[in-house]
This record gives C-alpha cells, sequence and structure tokens, in this order.
C-alpha cells in the first residue's frame, strides 16, 4: 500500500511516523507533498526523495492520498491537484469543516473518508471519529480505520455533521485542557511554587485524576464529592468556579468550536 501525505505540519508528520513506527507502512512507500522543504530532523526514517513540493505524475501512484493542509489552503490545493486525482483513489482527510461533498466536488474523486483526528494521535493516545462517501467499501473502510488506529483509538459515524461535534470536543480539546492547566499552574506560581514544581504539580494531579476516573465506575460528579469535604477547601473553589459560571463558559467555547467548524464547511 502507497500513500501520499499531502501537507507536512502537526499532523502531516504524525500520520506519517505512525504508519512507519506501527509497521503498518513501510517508509519506502510513504510520499510526502508539503509546499516547503522539510528538515532533515522531521523526516523520520523516510527518504529525501520521497519528499515533494511540486505535485506530479509520479507521486500520485498511490493507493491512498492524505490531505493534512490548513482547511483555508485547501481551495488552492485543490486546483494544483485536482489534474493528478484518479476515481481508485481513497482521499483520507483531516481538515475542520471541510465536507464530504466539497472533497468530490473540488477534487473530483469519489471516495473520501473524512475524519477529525487530535493533537495526542502523536504519542499514539490519539481520538478520531471519522466517517466515509457512500464508495467507500467495507475492506477499504476497514484499511482506513486501520491506518487511523496506529494514532490512537478511533470512532465511525454514520452522521457527518457529527464531524463538526468531534471537533469541538475531542479535536480541540486537547487545547481546552492545557488552557485549565496553564490556570492551574500560574495559580500555582503565585502560591509560591517555582515554576518546574508547578507544573509537575499540576501534570501528576491530571495524570492522576484521569487514570483514577477511567478505572472506576464512579461518574465525575461523584468523584467531585469525594474530593469536596463539606465546608472543605475544595467547595470554596467550587463555589468561586460556580458563581463565575466557568461551566457555562466551557459549553460556549465548546459550541462556539462547533459553529465555527460548520462555518469553515460552508464556505466551500
Ligand atoms: N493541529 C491539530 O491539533 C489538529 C489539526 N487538524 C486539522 O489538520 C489540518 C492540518 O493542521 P496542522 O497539521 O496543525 O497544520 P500545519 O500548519 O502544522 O501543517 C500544514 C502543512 O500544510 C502545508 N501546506 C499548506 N498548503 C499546501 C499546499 N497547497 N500544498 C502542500 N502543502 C501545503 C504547510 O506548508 C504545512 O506544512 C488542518 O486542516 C486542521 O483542521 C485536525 C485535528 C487536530
Ligand atoms: O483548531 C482547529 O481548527 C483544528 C481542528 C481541531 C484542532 N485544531
Amino acid at each position: 500500500m502507497r500513500i501520499l501525505i499531502i501537507g507536512y505540519g502537526n499532523m502531516g508528520q504524525t500520520y506519517a511516523n505512525s504508519f512507519v513506527s506501527s509497521g503498518f507502512v513501510s517508509s519506502s512507500d510513504i510520499l510526502i507533498l508539503n509546499r516547503s522543504e522539510v528538515d532533515k530532523k522531521n523526516r523520520y526514517s523516510i527518504q529525501k526523495s520521497n519528499f515533494n513540493t511540486k505535485p506530479s505524475i509520479e507521486i500520485f501512484d498511490v493507493d491512498i492520498i492524505i490531505l493534512a493542509v490548513k482547511p483555508q489552503d485547501f481551495e488552492t490545493l485543490s486546483n494544483n491537484i485536482k489534474a493528478f486525482i484518479r476515481k481508485e483513489h481513497i482521499v483520507l482527510s483531516v481538515m475542520a469543516g471541510v465536507t464530504i461533498t466539497s472533497l468530490i466536488k473540488n477534487l473530483n474523486c469519489t471516495k473520501v473518508v473524512r475524519s477529525m483526528p487530535n493533537i495526542p494521535t502523536q504519542i499514539g493516545l490519539g481520538m478520531t471519529v471519522f466517517c466515509a462517501s457512500s464508495d467507500i467499501d467495507r475492506k477499504e473502510l476497514f484499511i482506513v480505520q486501520n491506518l487511523i488506529n496506529t494514532t490512537g483509538k478511533s470512532i465511525y459515524i454514520d452522521k457527518e455533521e457529527m464531524l463538526n461535534a468531534a471537533t469541538a470536543v475531542s479535536g480541540s480539546g486537547p487545547a481546552y485542557v492545557f488552557y485549565f492547566m496553564n490556570a492551574m499552574i500560574e495559580s500555582a506560581i503565585q502560591l509560591g511554587f517555582s515554576k518546574s514544581e508547578a507544573e509537575f504539580l499540576v501534570s501528576q494531579t491530571f495524570i492522576g485524576a484521569v487514570q483514577l476516573q477511567n478505572r472506576s465506575t464512579l461518574s465525575h460528579q461523584e468523584w467531585i464529592n469525594k474530593v469536596a469535604s463539606k465546608g472543605g477547601t475544595t467547595e470554596s473553589a467550587l463555589q468561586v468556579f460556580n458563581a463565575n459560571h466557568v461551566n457555562d463558559d466551557i459549553k460556549k467555547g465548546v459550541e462556539a468550536a462547533n459553529n465555527r467548524a460548520i462555518e469553515l464547511g460552508n464556505k466551500k
């Protein structure tokens, strides 16, 4: 199986690295198209000659094409590569908001898998939600899912609009977690810890809390209740969060991300 990855940034590199390190695809079967030259340190075991800055008929002699450019760059990209796409190509897109209809129309292809991964795919702990056009058969879907699973866990969905929701929850989600962690680190520093101590405290707190919840049958609220003693310290913090509508604001943020994903899709 030969794969062409278009766009070699965060996601393109993650896919290349995961395919090679899982042993699922040989590095000689991975071709890259990136608009600028790629540094040696980011090439992993893929040889220099497999990297290209211009499309050509040779590099499109592949089974699967992965689109990992920013949604805003898709229009220019599609104009550049449309002539090289064949009906047999399976196109796997990770672009936020770009719909299956738009991919089919702009690339003149029929076999499309649209996915939404997230950044922990870089260490094999990603969450990817994906769906497919009707021309993708079960065997092709199985192959693509195996590829995606080299980067973590995945779920298949029938309703494409749920991909926008997945973008808002698991796609953008790691940034929300880092945002909350940053605020806690800043508080810890204000309370007198050094930066490295503060980062250590917060990081281990997140790891511990997530693992604890994962290994139990208790809900998040039940765990909150176990930590927050009546009249204690946690309760004081939670009262401030609630008075400031932190819970509602997080929901508003996720909703804004969902709306933006829809908007990006409507632009195409
Ligand atoms: N970063 C993240 O956490 C996630 C990103 N995504 C999606 O993945 C896509 C890529 O995101 P990142 O990897 O973060 O972006 P990035 O900016 O790191 O990488 C994009 C790459 O595409 C290249 N590129 C742009 N136009 C090109 C063209 N016409 N031909 C060839 N190469 C071109 C750029 O030079 C760059 O190397 C986006 O569509 C985003 O919605 C999806 C889930 C998570
Ligand atoms: O922020 C973005 O648009 C992309 C999609 C999900 C994560 N990053």
